[in-house]
């Protein structure tokens, strides 16, 4: 299929609703969810150490070592499915990555807070792929408070096999969270392809 850009101000965040075939999708998810060795990582929120509602696994090139929500990150290598997972999201959004982080949402509890994906170590103007996997979850996009444009929060449901490209200035001046729901979901598994500047 192709991506189709949303019109959003100050932003460049482009979505295929069907970048892999529903089958491709499942066994994927089969694959990844039974293989990667996920972690339950904690990060400090006011100061203590929390649990992530969410499970987490990052992979890359060697010595793509990257710090994420107070975490610094050592990428395992990359595996034949995210390999070629990763090269066809390269060929898709014409850009580069080294690391991919993914995040297991088990149900409808686990969720990821609003931020951006602004790390200095993502350069200033990041390309960020986002491939998902599973359930359909809600993800919202909303005006970074205080510099961001002014326009109303918005919501996309990314489903299963779909690609989401968030690129240029988006990092800068918009945030993305995926919410809790209090809905009856199944595990969604999605994964953030990255580009960590400066790394070996
Ligand atoms: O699960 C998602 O769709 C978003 C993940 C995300 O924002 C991140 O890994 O930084
Ligand atoms: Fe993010």
């Amino acid at each position: 299929m192709a991506l189709r850009s949303l019109a959003l101000p100050q932003a460049d965040v482009r979505l295929d609703e069907q970048f892999l075939l529903p089958a491709e999708a499942t066994a994927l998810l089969r694959e990844l969810t039974a293989t990667i060795h996920w972690r339950h990582e904690p990060i400090t929120l006011f100061g203590k150490p929390v649990l992530q509602p969410r499970l987490t696994a990052w992979h890359g090139d060697a010595g793509a070592s990257y710090r994420y929500s107070g975490l610094q990150l050592q990428p395992a290598p990359w595996t034949p499915a995210l390999q070629a997972l990763r090269q066809r999201v390269e060929a898709a959004s014409g850009a580069h990555f080294n690391s991919v982080l993914l995040n297991l949402y088990r149900h409808g509890q686990d969720s990821m807070g609003w931020h951006a994906d602004d790390e200095p170590e993502l350069g200033p103007a990041p390309v960020i792929a986002s491939v998902s996997l599973g359930a359909t979850r809600r993800f919202r996009l909303r005006p970074r408070p205080g510099s961001g444009p002014v326009h109303a929060p918005v919501g996309l449901e990314l489903g299963s096999g779909s690609l989401l490209l968030m690129q240029g200035p988006t990092q800068r001046y918009w945030q993305h969270a995926v919410p809790k729901t209090a809905q009856a979901v199944g595990p969604r598994l999605n994964l953030t392809f990255r580009n960590v500047v400066g790394s070996g």
